[in-house]
C-alpha cells in the first residue's frame, strides 16, 4: 500500500503522524511511505532520517493526498485537507466529530473512508490511542494549570503546594479515567489537596486502592461539582463519554460563585468541553478569562510536547496501521471489532453512532459499512 504522512497544519502542531522507526516498519512489510518534507524536522525527525528508514520525501501535501491510499495524520484534517480527500481514500487520526458539524460534512462529501484515533476500542474498556495522549495532556494539565495561577496569567497568584506554614491550593479533577488520573498524579506530586470526581464507581474505589489517602474520591453529581468547583483553586475538566459531545457540567452560575482568579483548565475540550464557559483556543494564545476564572483550552495539549507525544502516539497507532495496510481496510477492519469501532465515516456515511445521533445524520453500522 502506499502510504502518505502530511505535515501538521494546526496552530502550533509539531506531532507528526509517523516516526522513522514506523517507516521501516512498514517498508520491510512491503509498503511504500511518503512524507511531507520538513514535516517532523520541527522534532528533530529529519528528511534524511525518514529517507535512510525508507520512505519518499514529498514536497508537498496535494501531492501527498492525490496519490496515497491511506493518509496518516494526527489532528482532524483542517478544511483545506478535507478537500483534497479522495473517495475512497483511507484516512487515519484524530477526528473529534461530535462537536465539529463542518469538519463532519466535509469528511462525508468527501466520500473517504475515516477511522478515528480516538474511537478505537481495547479488550480492557479503554481507548488505545486515545490513551497514550490523555496521558500527556493529563500530565500537562497541573502544569498549565500551575503557571495559569500566577498573578501575570490572570490567575489568583497560588502555588500548588504551598510552602511550610501555607496551605497547598485545592485542585479538584473531574474525570477520573486516564486524563484525570495523571492530571491528580502530576498535583498530587506538586504537593496540592486534590480531590477527583468520578461516576463510575467502580473506578473511584480503583483509585482508592491505588493512592489512597493523598487522594480524594467524590462520586459526581451536580451537588459534588458544585461544591467542590466553588472552593477550587484549580478545576481540570476531564470527563468522556466515547465518541460523544462532552456534557457540560460546569455552568456559567459555577462559575460566578468561584474565585476571582482560579483557574480552569478544559481537556475535554476537543469533545466540546464540560465547561459552559469553553471555547477552543491554541497554543499560541491559550487562555481567556470569563467571570473573573482564568480559561485554559487549548484542543492539542501534546503538540506542545510534540517529540514526547509522537513518539507515544505511534507506539500505539503502528500496529493498526500495519493491519490496514496488510489486509486492506475491509478485511482490517472486519477481522477486528476494536478497529472497526474507530470507524466513523465511510463513503458518504456516517458509522459512529453518538456523531450520527448529536449531529443528526442518518446513522449506517460499521458492519453494514464494510459488507
Ligand atoms: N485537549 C487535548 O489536547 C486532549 C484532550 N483529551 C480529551 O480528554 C477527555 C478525557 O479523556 P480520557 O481521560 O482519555 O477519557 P477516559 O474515558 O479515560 O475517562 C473519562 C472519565 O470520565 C468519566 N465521566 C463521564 N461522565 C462523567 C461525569 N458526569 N462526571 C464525572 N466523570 C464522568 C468516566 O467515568 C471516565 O472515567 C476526552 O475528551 C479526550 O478526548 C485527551 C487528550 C488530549
Ligand atoms: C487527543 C487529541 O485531540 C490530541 O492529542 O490532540
Ligand atoms: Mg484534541
Amino acid at each position: 500500500m502506499l502510504i502518505g504522512v502530511p505535515k501538521e497544519i494546526k496552530n502550533h502542531e509539531y506531532r507528526i503522524g509517523m516516526t522513522p522507526a514506523g517507516v521501516r516498519e512498514l517498508v520491510t512489510a512491503g509498503h511504500q511511505v511518503i512524507i511531507e518534507r520538513d514535516g517532523g524536522t520541527a522534532i528533530g525527525l529529519t528528511n534524511e532520517l525518514y529517507e535512510a528508514a525508507g520512505a519518499t520525501i514529498i514536497d508537498t501535501a496535494e501531492e501527498i493526498f492525490a496519490t496515497a491510499e491511506m493518509i496518516v495524520k494526527v489532528k482532524e484534517p483542517q478544511p483545506n485537507e478535507c478537500k483534497m480527500l479522495r473517495s475512497g481514500q483511507l484516512l487515519f487520526t484524530y477526528l473529534h466529530l461530535a462537536p465539529d458539524p463542518q469538519q463532519t460534512k466535509l469528511l462525508v462529501e468527501s466520500d473517504a473512508v475515516a477511522i478515528a484515533y480516538e474511537t478505537v476500542t481495547d479488550n480492557h474498556a479503554g481507548l488505545p490511542l486515545l490513551a497514550p495522549m490523555s496521558e500527556v495532556a493529563g500530565r500537562m494539565a497541573i502544569q498549565a494549570g500551575a503557571h495559569s495561577l500566577e498573578k501575570a496569567q490572570g490567575g489568583l497568584g497560588t502555588l500548588l503546594g504551598g510552602v511550610p506554614g501555607v496551605a497547598p491550593a485545592k485542585v479538584v479533577v473531574i474525570g477520573g479515567g486516564v486524563v484525570g488520573i495523571n492530571a491528580a498524579r502530576m498535583a498530587m506530586g506538586l504537593g496540592a489537596d486534590v480531590t477527583i470526581l468520578d461516576r463510575s464507581l467502580p473506578r473511584l474505589k480503583q483509585l482508592d486502592e491505588i493512592y489512597g489517602p493523598q487522594l480524594k474520591t467524590l462520586y459526581s453529581n451536580v451537588e459534588s461539582i458544585e461544591e467542590e468547583v466553588v472552593a477550587a483553586d484549580l478545576v481540570v475538566g476531564a470527563v468522556l463519554i466515547p465518541g460523544a459531545a462532552a456534557p457540560k457540567l460546569v455552568t456559567r452560575d459555577h462559575l460566578k460563585k468561584m474565585k476571582t482568579g482560579a483557574v480552569i483548565v478544559d481537556v475535554a475540550i476537543d469533545q466540546g468541553g464540560c465547561f459552559e464557559t469553553s471555547h477552543a483556543t491554541t497554543h499560541q494564545d491559550p487562555i481567556y478569562i470569563e467571570e473573573g476564572v482564568v480559561h485554559y483550552c487549548v484542543a492539542n495539549m501534546p503538540g506542545g510536547v510534540a517529540r514526547t507525544s509522537t513518539f507515544a502516539l505511534t507506539n500505539a497507532t503502528l500496529p493498526f496501521i500495519l493491519a490496514l495496510a496488510n489486509k486492506g481496510y475491509q478485511k482490517a477492519l472486519s477481522d477486528d471489532p476494536h478497529l472497526r469501532n474507530g470507524l466513523n465515516v465511510h463513503r458518504g456515511k456516517i458509522t459512529y453512532k453518538a456523531v450520527a445521533d448529536v449531529l443528526g445524520y442518518e446513522y449506517q453500522t460499521a458492519e453494514d459499512a464494510i459488507r
